[in-house]
């Protein structure tokens, strides 16, 4: 009766008939713990959480909590936390994991209320909490977000108001770090103001939150349009949106501006959401979306300046998701610098060009740009991993310093301020 009222079940019920490991140990489970289980599970306490299991051929199936897991015997054995498997201190696995038998199949199974326990065949005995079960499983991760976000448009990003943090709160006070982080971390795009409009202030900022990320460009750079570098973005031209260091096998995380001075016209720096966008083309397009996260591309920088000879190149799709939930996670998109397109067979490139026009027709939406000015004093921060920025062209003499930090290190720092990231 119950596997029809619990989808979950059903197959438990079938695999039962076919598959019987260990006919004791199952036939208690599904004669007293199951029945009484699911029958409260229904009943009198819906709030007393209760676990049901069952054991199958090659994995173990545990409902509680609302969700129905599926675990693999090598790897309950292999996150064994008991004290000779795994080192509580470091936080590190004891267990040398090629020392389990792969077909390995546990004697004895047995939950309470908090708690599942294994034994083994060799009679070493497991132990697992059921709440952390559930956040470890896959199925528990496939419901989750790995990082909560706000995607936006213009409208949306204004209308949340989101607040600038100042110099002194951002440095001295964690809670203005904190603040300062978990805007970042919503928006993929957050403000410190009152910042000295110096260099050496600039840097302070920066390794506030963690170490800088020194490059080809160096540790901090210097930006102006000296055509010092052989790139764009050292001239007066318009540049449109991208995200930068494309042709890095791991693309910069976080990029910071800070604009010292500028006495001319034009300038301003254009923002876009690329998630917001690409999450535009999921919805209409899904089979572009699909191949613009398959498809894998290179992109490139050749620098042959006197003092900065430079061949760098980098390969991934343009659009990154976590396979478990199709959670994005990067968009790698600059149009200047997509290499030669040499990984793709003649007969996906058409499509390819499709998707990849939709994406950019998403991206160049006027509703979806953000346009500010970069004043001394407003340092503005940019996750590469997500927002594109750009420029207007300009007269005058600008200058604007920065640097990168590694994606890793703010969401350590972020992590440790308990931040989900
Ligand atoms: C930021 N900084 C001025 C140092 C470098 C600019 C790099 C520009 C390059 N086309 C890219 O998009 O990666
Ligand atoms: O000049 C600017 O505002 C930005 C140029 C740019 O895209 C960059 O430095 O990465
Ligand atoms: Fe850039």
């Amino acid at each position: 009766m119950w596997c029809r009222r619990l989808a979950c079940l059903y197959p438990v019920a079938r695999a039962l008939q076919r598959h019987v490991v260990r006919k004791q140990v199952l036939r208690s489970s599904i004669s007293h713990k199951n029945v009484t289980a699911v029958h409260r599970w229904f009943s009198t306490a819906p709030d007393v959480k209760v676990c049901s299991w069952v054991l199958h051929k090659d994995h173990l199936e545990v409902l509680y909590s609302g969700t129905c897991m599926r675990f693999n015997y090598v790897w309950l054995r292999d996150h064994c936390r008991s004290a000779s498997c795994y080192n509580a201190k470091t936080n590190q696995r004891s267990l040398d994991t090629a020392t389990v038998d792969l077909d390995i199949q546990p004697a004895l199974v047995r939950a309470d209320e908090t708690t599942l326990y294994l034994t083994w065949p060799d009679g070493h005995m497991t132990r697992y909490g059921l709440e952390w079960l559930v956040q470890n499983s896959y199925e528990g991760q496939k419901q989750q977000l790995v990082q909560p976000r706000i995607l936006w448009n213009e409208r949306i990003y204004k209308e949340a108001n989101v607040p600038s943090v100042s110099y002194s709160e951002f440095l001295k006070t964690s809670e203005g770090l904190r603040a300062f982080l978990q805007n970042f971390l919503l928006y993929g795009i957050a403000f410190v103001d009152d910042v000295p409009a110096t260099y050496e202030d600039t840097e302070r900022v920066a390794e506030r939150i963690s170490h800088i990320r020194e490059t080809i460009y160096g540790k901090m750079w210097n930006l102006t349009s000296d055509f010092s570098r052989g790139d764009t973005a050292y001239t007066k031209l318009a540049l449109d949106r991208h995200t930068d260091t494309t042709y890095f096998q791991e693309p910069c995380g976080m990029q910071l501006f800070h604009c010292l001075r500028h006495e001319g016209t034009g300038g301003r720096t254009l923002l876009v959401d690329g998630f917001y966008a690409a999450d535009q083309v999921r919805h209409d397009y899904p089979n572009d979306f699909e191949l613009l996260s398959n498809v894998p591309l290179k992109h490139e920088y050749i620098e042959n300046m006197a003092g900065s000879n430079n061949h760098m190149v980098g390969i991934g799709p343009v659009l990154n998701v976590y396979p478990w939930n199709k959670e994005l996670y990067m968009i790698r998109y600059n149009n200047y610098d997509r290499a030669v397109i040499s990984t793709v067979p003649y007969d996906i490139v058409q499509q390819w060009y499709i998707a990849h026009r939709r994406l950019t027709n998403e991206l160049r939406r006027h509703e979806n740009e953000l346009w500010v000015k970069l004043k001394p004093g407003k340092v503005l921060f940019v996750d590469n991993w997500r927002v594109l920025h750009g420029r207007e062209s300009f007269t005058g003499y600008r200058q604007i310093c920065g640097c990168y930090l590694t994606r890793d290190d703010v969401l350590n720092t972020s992590r440790l301020l308990g931040l989900k990231a």
